[in-house]
């Protein structure tokens, strides 16, 4: 039985699971309460429900009005099964657990979406420049992280409408010899070449992998080891690796953009596009971008940002939720 509002519940949950981590948070309204902001590592724990239990434990349990829980995976009639991790989500135990009267269970590209317009100042890092679309104009987000995903951003006159989507399971796009010798080494691996393969925290270490294995030269690196070697500036296979990764993040944020039109720009989130938004550029992303063929002057309508703040799904969730209790 849901518990009335009263001011000893006045807080909101927040969640977003991700494949690696789960971050959580308080909200009041529409805002985060800062000092509540957590991340735990996934591996640590056997469930959400665990997570959930070491967060009261750190911040004291609080009997909340509503919850919003983010995850990386697909959601239908209020139940999700995780693409890279084995955990399931159901919004009816989520609403028993926290006793909440109102209970989101979405996307994590959804709630990157709700987060444009309400992150800090200074959260975007610019990529690349394109004309003001208006208060109208669609968006679009793209996750690369564990996993790899995208959400249109709809800004219609009617509201924000953001829809979900398994952008990273769709086959990874071949121009040349070299993509199709990765797409191979890829398939031999998973069975299929998807994007998530390649544009991922994982990915990043198989573009390696893949290289080293062709120089006659196999190693087995971890994302942060190879992202290391490309900041490095010292290690040339890494670089390359950093060159393949940086090309076919291009190509798809230009397929993705051809199929959304984004004319209110196009934000980069995750953990691994902020480790490597710095060198995006000078990688050969925006080269790739642009090459489209007769569009490639069309692609320089979109603007394209790098999303820095870790939290950002955490403002969005909190914002939609804050939304859904106006209605
Ligand atoms: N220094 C680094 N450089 C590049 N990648 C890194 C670095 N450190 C960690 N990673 C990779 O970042 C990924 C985790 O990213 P993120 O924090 O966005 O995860 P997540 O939110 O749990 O993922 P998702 O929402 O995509 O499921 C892992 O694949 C990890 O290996």
């Amino acid at each position: 039985m849901p518990i009335l509002s009263s001011p000893a519940n006045r807080f909101s949950l927040i969640a977003d699971i991700g494949g690696t981590n789960t971050r959580i948070a308080l909200a009041e309204g529409p805002k985060l309460v800062e000092s509540t902001i957590r991340r735990y590592r996934n591996a640590d724990h056997g469930s959400f429900g665990e997570v959930l239990e070491a967060f009261f434990a750190d911040e004291g349990r609080h009997d909340c009005i509503a919850a919003g829980v983010a995850v990386a995976g697909p959601v239908r009639d209020g139940k999700a099964a995780m693409t890279n991790l084995d955990w399931k989500l159901d919004r009816d135990v989520i609403r028993v657990t926290t006793q909440a009267e109102t209970v989101t269970l979405l996307n994590d590209m959804q709630a990157q979406g709700h987060s444009l317009g309400h992150l800090h100042t200074g959260a975007l890092r610019p990529l690349l420049s394109g004309p003001d679309g208006g208060p109208h104009a669609a968006q679009l987000v793209v996750n690369v992280g564990t996993g790899f995903n995208a959400s249109p951003v709809y800004n219609t006159e009617t509201g924000r409408y953001v829809p979900p989507s398994e952008a990273g399971h769709v086959s990874l796009p071949v121009r040349s010899e070299a993509d199709l010798a990765l797409a191979r080494f890829v398939e031999e691996v998973h069975g299929f070449p998807a994007v998530e393969d390649v544009l991922s925290g994982r990915g990043l270490a198989a573009i390696d992998a893949w290289l080293s294995r062709d120089a006659g030269e196999p190693r087995s690196l971890s994302p942060a080891q190879v992202m290391a070697g490309i900041q490095s500036g010292e290690d040339a296979r890494a670089r390359a690796a950093g060159e393949v990764f940086a090309r076919i993040l291009g190509a798809v944020t230009g397929d993705l953009a051809l199929m959304h039109l984004p004319f209110g720009g196009i934000c980069l989130v995750g953990g691994v596009a902020r480790h490597f938004a710095p060198l995006l550029v000078e990688l050969g992303f925006a080269d790739a971008f642009l090459d489209k063929g007769r569009f490639a002057g069309f692609m320089k309508n979109f603007r394209i940002d790098a999303v820095e703040d870790d939290y950002a799904a955490l403002i969005g969730i909190a914002a939609h939720l804050d939304a859904l209790r106006q209605l």
